[in-house]
């Protein structure tokens, strides 16, 4: 008699699912040049004021606007420069009337001045200067507190650390920040037939890219991947590889071994060990298992290799980045014109690589629905998504997609 299939999950539901596994990594206090990508875990609150001091925004010379109206060209003010301040000068030297201090880009203008006159007005004297424009009042200060207050709240609790927030928070005096710490993932590949790349490739063998593939988006997303050595079809060779490893981790991805064949070592090894297999209404992808094994929450993905990315990017990114504290959890969606007919399986939804042109609003299938179609997969910038009750996408059709590259 054959095998009877259980009624597949919808995708929603296996989202669902996969997020609660994943639980909400704790907060940390990490080096702020650690922190990229991470998520704010409280307020900031400027310790200093931005500029911590008033400084100048030009090399040239800081004066009183009213010992140089009228200078020009022609009647130039000359001055008696009695100081140099290069940037780092930390002691206070007031300016006295009718004297100029030579000044550089970022160093404290000197109590009495009020004006920076900038070199390339003057003629870049240094025990006396002749300065030929008139220059405005405040003319080059950089005040104190003129882009932060001390005290202000200046980025908020969920706040996204990129580069710039980064730079900011340095310039602040802040050595390390309040964030969820990055989640620590263990990464499997299971098959005989793997073989790592840069070793020959007998007949029947194929190179392992799996964990090339999901490691490198757990990294793009700021976490921590550790791959481990694939193992083959083996039970045992399955237990011994992991043992060392279920602890300082906080989510194991395996892939391949969870169908219906004859060496499903995945299934085999953790079934009725905590983790759950089912099918998933989804093409590519309809093969998964969850749980936790030995203390350790697990999902398993399906061996092809689009199967196995596709499944990463529908179930265990948002996951992540839902534990991360991330508030940007999805992919940008988008709403364009297919570029040619498409069709889908009944009760499934179905993710085609494809490439979308903003310009022209049209997404273009790349390559087919197969789970093996990898170059395909290398040139496309977007998935389009085919809903469950729709078989057949003709051309010009509607589509939603997921943006997932540039
Ligand atoms: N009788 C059935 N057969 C299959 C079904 C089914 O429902 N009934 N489902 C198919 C679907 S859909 C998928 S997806 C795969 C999932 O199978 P597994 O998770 O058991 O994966 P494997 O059989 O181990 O491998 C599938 C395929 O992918 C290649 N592979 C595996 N790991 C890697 C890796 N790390 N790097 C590169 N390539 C890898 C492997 O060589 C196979 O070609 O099952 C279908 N079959
Ligand atoms: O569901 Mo499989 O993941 O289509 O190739």
């Amino acid at each position: 008699m054959p095998n009877t299939a259980t009624r597949a999950r919808s995708v929603d539901s296996y989202r669902a699912t996969v997020d609660a596994l994943v639980t909400d990594l704790p907060i940390e206090r990490l080096p702020v040049g650690d922190c990229l990508g991470l998520v704010l875990a409280e307020d900031v609150t400027a310790p200093i004021a931005l500029p911590p001091f008033d400084n100048s925004a030009m090399d040239g010379y800081a004066v009183r606007s009213v010992d140089v109206v009228g200078a020009s060209e022609e009647a130039p003010v000359e001055l008696p420069v009695s100081e140099d301040i290069p940037a780092g000068r930390t002691d206070v030297v007031p300016l006295l009337p009718g004297t100029a201090h030579r000044i550089m880009t970022g160093a404290p203008v000197p109590p009495g001045a009020d004006t920076v006159v900038q070199v390339e007005l003057t003629d870049s004297g240094v025990d006396k200067v002749r300065i030929f424009a008139p220059v405005s009042l405040g003319a080059h200060l950089r005040r104190t507190g003129e882009d932060v207050r001390e005290g202000t709240t200046v980025l908020d609790k969920g706040t996204v650390l990129g580069p710039p927030q980064l730079g900011f928070l340095a310039a602040l005096g802040l050595s390390d920040l309040p964030v969820r710490r990055r989640p620590r993932v263990l990464i499997l590949s299971t098959g005989t037939e793997l073989v790592e790349p840069g070793q020959p490739l007998a007949p029947g063998q194929i190179y392992e890219s799996n964990s090339v593939h999901i490691a490198a988006a757990v990294r793009e997303i700021g976490g921590v991947a550790r791959v481990l050595r694939s193992v083959p079809d083996d039970v045992d060779a399955l237990y011994r590889t992991l043992q060392p490893h279920l602890k300082d981790h906080d989510l194991l991805i395996t892939t391949g071994g969870v169908s219906a064949g004859a060496y499903e070592v995945v299934k085999d090894a953790l079934a009725g060990e905590g983790v759950e297999f089912l099918k998933v209404a989804v093409q590519p992808g309809g093969p998964q298992g969850y749980g936790t094994y030995m203390g350790l929450p697990v999902v398993t993905l399906p061996g092809n290799p689009v199967s196995a990315a596709l499944s990463f990017e529908l179930f265990v990114r948002p996951a992540l980045l839902r534990a991360m504290g991330r508030p940007d959890v999805d992919r940008p969606v988008v709403r364009a014109k297919a570029s040619s007919a498409m069709t889908s399986p009944a009760g499934k939804r179905q993710y085609r690589r494809g490439f979308y042109d903003a310009g022209s609003g049209r997404a273009v299938p790349v390559g087919g629905p197969g789970s093996h179609l990898l170059a395909a997969f290398a040139k496309s910038n977007c998935l389009i998504e085919i809903p469950e009750d729709v078989t057949e996408v003709p051309e010009g059709g509607d589509v939603r997609l997921l943006v997932i590259a540039p």
